[in-house]
């Protein structure tokens, strides 16, 4: 474990400790070498205060820096239990955001994963059908904030760590989160891994060589998509050229995918959900649902690949009085008059729920909004937060966009019209 520890000479070392077995035995020897020492050592614990006992967590890993003499700096994280990705994910996600925010300039965020982590990390992915990328499990290092992640473990066997701990005799934190069989990786750990290992009892080392592998040929692939991505992506709007995307070979189309969605803090599809997209692209024209996972939502355009943050729209009221003042959508569009003015009614605003139509002053006939949407190539995503202005139960405006012959009328004695700013 020291040689391990002896790696990478350069920058301060910040130990991530959650006060489990791995990351008190990693603590505990990094601050016995006399090298880690003086490069700078601190640690951080975070807080995710979902277990009753997470406060006097906290406390325990503050007490056992101390008596070290370190500093041991606690953050509580806030875990969004609402974000549909599961709770574990959850919290590790507002975990690695902390990281990210309170790691110094070129400090080595330094974690416990080991060798059996890293095994279970590639089974887990193995099961998810994953490409190189993923089968190539953790990375030893990568940026984060400023600093960087360091795993230096990942070919140090877990008991290793638990003897080291036995050995000195150190107290740690026993999380029961991690005994519980419904979770996919402890039934790794608990039930499949010492099943496996009876029959192959090298199952962790072939594992992680293969994983090396992969992150091998991974970081070969990624000079291809990376090129590919630079020509596919439109630099202005963000999205890609579906056809083009989808004439690459998997294994570059895979991770420009997952790269060009993390690059705009989205979240990855799972390979169904991928494939769907894929399926999209080839589709025929008409009415395409968008492709939806927790956190992010794909739609497939004009024959370019569009992605973004969903808009929650279970919460929007059913209508908004208005009249005149700027007013602010429940999406982030904003709803004004130029030049500012009071108008003599009140109209309410509403948004579409299907099957309603204008007559636009000047036109002949009246239209149905779908077919107005699609001819002025609204994108499909902006549709339902067009706001749609009402004249008792009469629609006489679609944003600033359509107005029918009353609500001309209407605009024209006041000598200003509505002009709406979609959300960005
Ligand atoms: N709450 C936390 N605060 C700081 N670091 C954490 C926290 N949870 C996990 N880590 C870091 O991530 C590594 C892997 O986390 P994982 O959840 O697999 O381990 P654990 O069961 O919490 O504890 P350990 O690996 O220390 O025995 C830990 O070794 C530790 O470096």
């Amino acid at each position: 474990m020291r040689q391990a520890l002896n790696a990478h000479p350069q920058g301060s070392l910040c130990v991530a400790y959650s006060g489990g077995p791995d990351s008190t035995a990693l603590l505990h020897a990094l601050a016995h070498m006399r090298e880690a020492r003086a490069r700078g050592l601190r640690a951080m614990h975070v807080d995710h205060g979902l277990h009753a006992e997470s406060a006097r967590w906290a406390a325990h890993c503050r007490a056992f820096c101390a008596a070290l003499g370190l500093v041991c700096d606690v953050h509580v994280a806030s875990v969004d239990r609402s974000a549909g990705i599961g709770l574990e994910a959850a919290a590790r996600h507002a975990r690695y955001t902390i990281f990210a925010e309170h790691l110094h300039a070129n400090e080595r965020l330094v974690f416990g994963h080991h060798q059996d982590d890293q095994t279970e990390t590639v089974l887990l992915k193995l099961l998810r059908g994953a490409g190189p990328e993923g089968l190539g499990g953790m990375r030893e290092e990568r940026p984060l904030g400023c600093g960087t992640i360091w795993r230096p473990l990942l070919d140090t066997p877990r008991q290793v760590l638990r003897d080291y701990v036995t050995a000195h005799d150190l107290a740690c934190i026993h999380d029961p989160s991690n005994d519980d069989r419904q979770l996919a990786r402890n039934h790794l750990r608990h039930g499949i891994m010492p099943l496996l290992q009876t029959h192959w009892p090298h199952a962790a080392i072939s594992i992680t060589h293969s994983a090396r592998l992969c992150r091998e040929a991974a970081d070969t692939l990624q000079h291809d998509w990376r090129a590919a991505y630079e020509s596919l992506r439109d630099e202005e709007n963000n999205s890609l050229d579906a056809k083009g995307w989808l004439a690459l070979a998997p294994a570059l189309r895979d991770p420009l995918l997952a790269h060009w969605l993390h690059a705009q803090g989205l979240s990855a599809p799972t390979t169904a959900q991928r494939k769907q997209i894929e399926r999209q692209c080839t589709a025929q024209h008409g009415q395409m649902p968008c492709i939806q996972w927790p956190g992010t939502e794909v739609h497939v355009w004009k024959n370019r690949l569009w992605a973004m943050a969903p808009r929650k729209r279970t919460d929007w009221p059913a209508e908004l009085r208005w009249q005149g003042e700027p007013l602010t959508l429940p999406d982030g569009g904003v709803l004004r008059m130029e030049p500012a003015t009071q108008l003599p009614v009140t109209l309410s605003v509403r948004w579409r729920s299907g099957g309603e139509q204008i007559k636009p002053a000047g036109d002949r006939h009246t239209r149905d909004l779908r077919s107005l949407y699609q001819t002025a190539a609204i994108p499909p995503w902006q549709r339902d937060g067009l706001p749609l202005l009402y004249e008792g139960d009469e629609l006489i405006a679609v944003a600033d966009r359509w107005l029918s012959a009353r609500a001309e009328a209407l605009f024209q004695q006041l000598g200003a019209r509505p002009r709406w700013q979609p959300a960005t």
